[in-house]
């Protein structure tokens, strides 16, 4: 690493243009790229770097070891010790995490009046009473803070935005220092949101702790209507004859009864996605117009459908795989030789049965298939 410096230009010699369209704050220097500040070398420091170098920042990295931190970023990236970081910078993102915010407090005379943009996230949903952003502030009050970018990991930062991960939630108490971040975040291809004041905070914290929040109750239905027919199954075939004339099935239990439990609910779940639609449609004839807000529980029901159709062709499959695996058992061998035979005789029934076969997974396809395609509401 070729640039480790102790000494870096003052903030009075530096220009009051930032971003590199020329909007106002920061620091330019000979090649008019402007510079964002990084304290802490870790895994988004270095994502985040790549990023603002890849969108023609310039970077200079504070870190408690500076020699050592080098050799993990580009040659171009000033890596220096933190109070040089914050000197050269008029933006400076905090890459890392909260329990070592109060370890500038040294430097606190060297943050006053710059952007500090607080990236951290918690392990828990509102593990603290106050958001990390507040309580920055509350320790730097001279400094500027503003949340954001704590909802793209580092991968993402680092490998280029993807449509599912392009928005960032931005918030500050200064409008100017919100409106700069907002650009900035242009620039390096996200999809900026304004938050408003730095009270959103908490809500920004806890986005990336909600994860998978569409799949929760598509999947507490499969799992409730998974158990509610194996145990239909389990008392019908295992229990029912047992207690009525003591034959044993137990040995059914792994293979027929889940086998027979997978489909029933593969074809619920699949009711389920049209069913929605209906019952929209039904609503919105009884209202007589499209534009009345459906009651929440049918949002909701209409939203997670993607997600039933899903879990329906999951289980499918599971079913198909379950139905393949039978004839590993030496008992089912013997049924369907029996069963075959039986057919032979009867003649015909064979061919009426797998083209019945046939026709049933056909439709089975054909059902969770079009099931984008129809847009019923
Ligand atoms: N990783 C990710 O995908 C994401 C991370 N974030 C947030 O970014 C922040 C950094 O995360 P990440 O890079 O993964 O964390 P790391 O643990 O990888 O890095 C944190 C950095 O903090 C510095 N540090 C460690 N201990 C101290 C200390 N006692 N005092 C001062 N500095 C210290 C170190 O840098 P040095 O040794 O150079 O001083 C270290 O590299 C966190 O707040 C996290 O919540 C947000 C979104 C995604
Ligand atoms: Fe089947």
């Amino acid at each position: 690493m070729d640039s480790i410096s102790l000494l870096g230009s003052s903030p009075a010699s530096t220009k009051v243009c930032f971003l590199p369209n020329g909007l106002k704050n920061g620091s330019k220097e000979g090649s008019g790229k402007p510079t964002v500040g990084i304290i802490g070398s870790g895994d988004f420091s270095k994502s985040l770097t790549l990023r603002l170098l890849r969108s023609g920042f310039r970077v200079v990295v504070g870190s408690r070891q500076p020699k050592r931190a080098a050799e993990s970023f580009p040659h171009v990236v000033d890596v220096t010790h933190h109070e040089d970081a914050v000197w050269k910078a008029n933006i400076v993102f905090l890459a890392i995490r909260r329990e070592h915010y109060s370890s500038l407090w040294d430097i606190k005379h060297l943050l006053a009046g710059k952007i500090l943009v607080d990236v951290s996230n918690n392990r828990r949903v509102n593990q603290y009473p106050e958001s990390n952003a507040e309580y920055l502030a509350s320790l730097f009050p001279e400094s500027i803070v503003v949340k954001g970018f704590n909802v793209i990991s580092s991968w993402a930062m680092q490998s280029g935005p993807r449509d599912s991960s392009r928005q960032v939630y931005i918030c500050s108490n200064s409008v100017d220092a919100r409106q700069q971040l907002i650009e900035m975040a242009r620039q390096l291809t996200f999809i900026p949101v304004d938050m408003g004041a730095l009270s959103s905070a908490k809500e920004i914290e806890n986005m990336p702790l909600h994860l998978f929040t569409a799949w929760k109750g598509p999947v507490l239905t499969a799992v409730a209507l998974s158990i509610f027919f194996f145990a239909y199954s389990f008392v019908r075939d295992i229990i029912h004859p047992y207690m009525k004339t003591r034959q044993s099935f137990f040995y059914k239990i792994p293979l027929e009864i889940v086998n027979r439990t997978l489909p029933i609910v593969a074809i619920v779940l699949l009711a389920l996605v049209y069913l929605a639609g209906q019952l929209a449609a039904v609503y919105q004839l009884i209202y007589g117009t499209k534009y009345r807000r459906f009651p929440p529980w049918l949002e909701g029901w209409l939203e997670s459908r993607k997600q039933l159709g899903l879990l329906s062709f999951f289980f499918g499959c599971i079913h198909v795989l379950y139905s393949l695996c039978l004839p590993m058992r030496r008992s089912e061998r013997y049924l369907m030789l029996n069963m075959a035979y039986q057919q032979v005789c009867v003649c015909s029934t064979p061919v009426r049965s797998s083209i019945s076969t046939v026709l049933e997974v056909f439709l089975f396809l054909l059902l969770i298939l079009s099931a984008p395609l129809l847009r019923l509401v």
